[in-house]
């Protein structure tokens, strides 16, 4: 999230209206009434508790959320926001009023990005949202298409160890950073639109794209104060932006209708890819719901924004964690040779073999879940939560990062341990919530199973056929691991990492 954007000779006026909307309030209304309202933490004047949305807010929250409790009401600006900081808590509102909790929270700049709620991420919840829901998980990530695309993850995965191959002859360090993002956008690319649209133009616009997703702006907390996006060009630079990335998505769209009129008879009942799903039930050739171009265009913005950069930032974490515990990377390495024994390639049976590998991938998710605060707003109705009122409209902030590292949850949950997952039913599939990287309830991850299959698939490939250790001799320890949120949460530095081929 970025910090709020602001032009300097813009903010006399708008702090002259904050002062008197505050002045109003403060003045008028007495807040909490009688309801029994969760702690609060102190507030700045007229800004509340906006200081709390700095660079990396999952960590400053849960060191609030130490002193005043795993439910905690916060005023960031205009807008009151609940932060769920623990297992329980976020069991009662995702599993015990779901419902409630079903709407998700956009910024301004979110919904402008994604065809104003023409998309699954951001709809409001209710019937388009049911619709667009069936759509992602039994059409285009249901196990089926998630299976069919095996081949796909195979040749981009023989790829990418082609190309860790080709810098062994200089020393064999490769900047993971850089690799494991176009290997995902790769395989994204291909499952959704058939083929790779991976020129340097999309590449540009998604990256554009992530940024702008990113802009929060003060409109969100003041939203009487819109008129300052238009003064500081924001409003302009989103809706270029806009532009620009719907003539490239229109031009896709148009070209895939031209293929599948001149080659219909080879492609009947071939559907392979997301796009070619979407354009039937534009067409209305599936007869159950119907979609405009907007709407297709915002699924695949979707499936973009939201596989890419998440599933390769977990294999980052991984092999970041696997150096900083070679014992742990010798063991997982025990386990997946074992296995595929002296064959050339991993297959997707060995992967179900593989328990230890899986326990370390949750025990990535547990310690560095890529999305570390998970938005949602709550519904039209009050509700209690663990005794605590929470009115209606309250923007919810439920901290994932902050319940994976929960001593109520976790025995040392400090250290790096995937043991504690081998004799364990705990998973991340959104019905354990001390575990919840993919969030929850209604709204939960719908590409779980995409991300798992390509995770461990890229993973017991690269522990198969490298051994690796840190550039110039550096340890484990000696790791940084400062954290940065891109849109996801990274490592501040880019992993550098010595693949040493086992054969
Ligand atoms: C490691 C990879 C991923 C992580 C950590 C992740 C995490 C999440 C989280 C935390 C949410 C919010 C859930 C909630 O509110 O309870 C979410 C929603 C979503 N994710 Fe993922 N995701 C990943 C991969 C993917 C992939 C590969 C896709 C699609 C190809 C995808 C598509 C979506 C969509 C469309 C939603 C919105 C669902 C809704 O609002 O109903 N995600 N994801």
């Amino acid at each position: 999230m970025d910090e709020i954007q602001m032009q300097p000779f813009m903010l006399f006026p708008a702090l002259i209206s904050l002062f008197l909307l505050w002045f109003i309030t403060r003045s008028f209304i007495k807040p909490g009434g009688k309801n029994n309202l969760p702690p609060s933490p102190p507030k700045l004047p007229i800004l509340g508790n906006l200081n709390a949305l700095n660079s990396l807010p999952h960590q400053y929250l849960h060191s609030l959320a130490k002193k005043h409790g795993p439910l905690m009401l916060l005023q960031l600006g205009a807008i009151p926001t609940l932060i769920v900081s623990s297992a329980d808590a976020a069991r009662e509102m995702m599993r015990t009023h779901d419902l409630d909790f079903s709407h998700r929270y956009a910024f301004r700049v979110q919904a402008k990005l994604l065809y104003n709620y023409k998309d699954l991420a951001l709809s409001p919840y209710g019937e388009f949202w049911r619709q667009l829901k069936s759509i992602f998980v039994l059409k285009l990530l249901s196990n089926k298409m998630v299976q069919s695309f095996h081949s796909i993850r195979e040749e981009e995965t023989s790829i990418l160890i082609k190309r860790i191959r080709e810098h062994i002859p200089s020393g064999g360090s490769v900047n993971l950073r850089d690799m494991l993002p176009q290997f995902t956008n790769y395989v994204v690319g291909r499952s959704a639109c058939g083929r790779n649209y991976n020129g340097k133009r999309f590449w540009v616009l998604l990256k554009e794209l992530s940024e702008l997703m990113g802009a929060v702006g003060i409109p969100d907390f003041f939203p009487w104060l819109s008129w300052i996006t238009r003064l500081n060009g924001l409003d302009k630079k989103v809706d270029r932006f806009v532009k620009r990335m719907d003539d490239f998505l229109e031009g896709m769209i148009k070209e895939r209708l031209q293929t599948r009129k001149e080659q219909a008879h080879v492609l009947e009942g071939n559907r392979d890819n997301f796009l070619d799903i979407l354009l039937d039930i534009y067409e209305g050739n599936t007869g159950d719901v119907s979609m405009d171009k907007d709407g297709i265009k915002a699924m695949l913005l979707n499936v973009f924004l939201a596989g890419v950069d998440s599933t390769s930032t977990v294999m980052e974490w991984v092999m970041t964690e696997l150096l900083r515990h070679p014992t742990v990377m010798e063991k997982l390495q025990n386990e997946i040779r074992r296995i595929v024994k002296d064959e050339q390639d991993v297959k997707d049976e060995d992967i179900q073999k593989m328990h230890y590998l899986k326990a370390v991938i949750k025990e990535t998710l547990r310690y560095h879940p890529p999305i570390p605060l998970i938005l949602r707003i709550q519904g039209n109705n009050d509700v209690k939560i663990k005794g605590y009122d929470v009115r209606a409209g309250t923007l919810v902030m439920i901290n994932a990062w902050a319940i994976g590292r929960d001593p109520a949850s976790w025995d040392e949950p400090e250290k790096f341990q995937p043991e504690r997952f081998l004799n364990s039913s705990i998973d991340f599939k959104g019905l354990d919530f001390e575990l919840i990287p993919f969030g929850g309830g209604r709204r939960g991850c719908p590409g779980i199973a995409f991300s798992a299959a390509t995770i461990e698939f890229v993973l017991a490939n690269l522990l198969h056929k490298f051994n690796w250790e840190l550039p110039d001799g550096a340890q484990g320890q000696d790791l940084d691991m400062t954290e940065r949120l891109m849109g996801t949460l990274h490592r501040d530095i880019p992993l550098m990492a010595v693949a040493t081929p086992i054969k």
